[in-house]
């Protein structure tokens, strides 16, 4: 199910705030998190996930959600959408009371992980994610879709493309405007991940989907580029290669936004990001979590400019 065309624009939504810090050891602090959406914006970046209504025992990290969002939104850039994690509607009513407009879902194709990321079965995951959609449509609320897993599991290994074909599915036909494909634990190369997008395809149009994946084994420019060719036009990322999911042990951050940036650059497809304000913004928040950015793209513009500085 290739295209030959690859799409003449990308949106790409950006996880740092959210799946990017969602799994430091240290409190980051409020500050840091909302002047990271602050520099995000400024670099061109229009969906930036900004944090997670669960519970502050599960994810301590996202404890502040409130009061980021809060902040966040008080001084909203002209055209920008900042969704944040809702696994249930009590995480919906606290988002709505912050002024949340988008919110997301987080489902999975496996059913281990589905009890040890959100305490319950995949049928039970979705039972509670109906009265969110629902909530959501009465208050002009978009939301978005997510299958973890979609290649593999920490804890049961490879995972159908049936599986997650059921799961997108259902979230499309609860009202979900478009459903993410998580490689939560980033072991997915472009093989696997076409057959995967290609079972996925036959019951989900291709316009409504987003490529999520981690780059643990370094494979995910590879699977963007893949996805791509197969006409997927949205690709979450991580500036900076930030992230990890607390309940898939030893899996790496999302592909690194720059390294998205870079790639579609090179192909010519527009995406609308300053790769130089990224590549900034990659290395505050690096220097912020006191280490240097991850993604060979952010290492590479510094090692230039750092020539260039001495020339
Ligand atoms: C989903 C729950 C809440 C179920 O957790 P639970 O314990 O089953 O919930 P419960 O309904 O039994 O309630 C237990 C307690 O939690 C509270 N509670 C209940 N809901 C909320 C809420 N929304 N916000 C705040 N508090 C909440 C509730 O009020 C109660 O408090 P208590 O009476 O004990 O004081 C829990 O399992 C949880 O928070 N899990 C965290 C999941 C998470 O954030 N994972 C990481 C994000 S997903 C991800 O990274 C993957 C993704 C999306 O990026 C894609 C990919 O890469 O694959």
């Amino acid at each position: 199910m290739t295209t030959s065309k690859l799409p003449a624009t990308v949106r790409i939504v950006e996880m740092g705030p959210r799946d990017g810090l969602q799994n430091e050891k240290q409190l980051v602090s409020t500050n840091t998190k909302v002047e990271l959406v602050r520099r995000l914006e400024r670099a061109g970046l229009k969906a930036i996930e900004t944090t997670s209504f669960v519970s502050p025992k599960w994810v301590p990290q996202m404890g502040d959600n409130s009061e980021v969002l809060t902040r966040v939104l008080a001084a909203a850039a002209l055209g920008v959408a900042y969704p944040v994690l809702t696994p249930n509607l009590k995480g919906f009513e606290a988002a709505l009371a912050a002024g949340a407009r988008e919110v997301a879902v987080f489902g999975a194709a496996s059913e281990s992980f589905s009890q040890k990321n959100i305490n319950c079965s995949i049928a039970e995951s979705l039972e509670r994610f109906r009265p969110v959609t629902e909530a959501a449509q009465a208050a002009g609320v978009k939301v978005r879709g997510y299958v973890s897993c979609v290649v593999g599991c920490p804890y049961e290994g490879a995972v159908a493309p049936q599986a997650v074909a059921d799961v997108a599915a259902t979230l499309i036909e609860m009202g979900c405007y478009e459903v993410s494909l998580g490689d939560t634990i980033g072991v997915g190369t472009p093989a696997s991940i076409v057959r995967m997008l290609e079972a996925v395809a036959k019951r989900v149009p291709v316009e409504k989907l987003a490529g999520h994946y981690h780059d643990t084994y370094g494979m995910a420019v590879a699977n963007v580029h893949a996805s791509l060719q197969m006409g997927v036009a949205v690709f979450d990322a991580s500036v900076g290669g930030l992230g990890g999911c607390p309940y898939a042990a030893g899996a790496s951050g999302n592909v690194a936004t720059e390294d998205v940036v870079w790639l579609l650059n090179g192909l010519g497809v527009d995406s609308g990001i300053d790769l130089d304000a990224l590549v900034d913004t990659a290395a505050w928040i690096s220097a912020q979590l006191g280490r240097e950015p991850a993604s060979r793209v952010a290492r590479a513009v510094l090692a230039k400019r750092a020539k260039a500085a001495c020339a």
